[in-house]
């Protein structure tokens, strides 16, 4: 943020996972949260997931261009209202590239992917006390970049290692308009989020509770 006394550099948390913060303004915060507010709505909209272990997740999720459920994508929303999944709008292909840009620089040119290789999007909702517990994202077939956007409420973001759930990992305060990118050696690593900070979002947004966007090229 502008304002900000001393600024958060771009790290690079673990080889190929880097974190740029404060990638989206807050014009472009507003943007996308106008939105993820059209994409939440029914028919397809926000749903609770349920494991097959019987558990629900805390977030709530919708997905843009294919659906994903545990675990696997598929057209319509199969575990839900059985409805299409809504498009994957291209303007969040070319951002996912930018992005992707952005976070490894000129050097690692050759790993950003064409900006319409992305063709999934997974808009997690974190109310007051939503977490997502150590997993990996390994239902697509591609290994390209995740990118992930944050909105409303900071979080505490774990970035573990690929090998299993536990430590080593790297705690890493995730705040409204942050970019977090994971691809090459840490495509498989673990991550989750053991908690949000409610009530830090910047109040201009106007959200309460927290957004998550991750940008995927499904390789399906
Ligand atoms: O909310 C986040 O920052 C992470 C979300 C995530 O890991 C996922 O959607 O697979
Ligand atoms: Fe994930």
């Amino acid at each position: 943020m502008d304002d900000e006394l001393f600024p958060r550099p771009r790290a690079e948390i673990a080889p190929g996972a880097v974190h740029v913060p404060g990638w989206l303004d807050l014009a472009a915060q507003q943007s996308l949260l106008a939105a993820c507010r059209t994409w939440a709505r029914p028919p397809g909209g926000l749903r609770t997931v349920r494991m097959p272990s019987g558990g629900q997740m805390s977030v709530r999720m919708v997905c843009l261009g294919l659906h994903w459920y545990p675990y696997g994508y598929a057209r319509t929303v199969v575990d839900g209202d059985g409805s299409p999944v809504k498009p994957f709008p291209g303007r969040l292909g070319r951002m996912a590239a930018q992005a992707v840009r952005d976070a490894y620089g000129d050097e690692r040119a050759e790993s950003v992917p064409a900006p319409d290789a992305y063709d999934v999007a997974l808009v997690n909702y974190y109310d007051r006390g939503a977490t997502m517990g150590m997993h990996r994202d390994s239902d697509e077939k591609s290994t390209a970049p995740v990118v992930s956007l944050s909105l409303g409420d900071s979080c505490v973001f774990r970035f573990g290692n690929t090998r299993t759930r536990n430590r080593p990992w790297t705690d890493v305060e995730l705040r409204s308009g942050d970019l977090f990118v994971f691809g090459g050696p840490s495509r498989a690593a673990f991550h989750g989020v053991p908690r949000t900070h409610p009530g830090t979002g910047p109040a201009a947004l106007g959200l309460t509770g927290r957004l998550n966007i991750t940008l995927r090229v499904s390789g399906w």
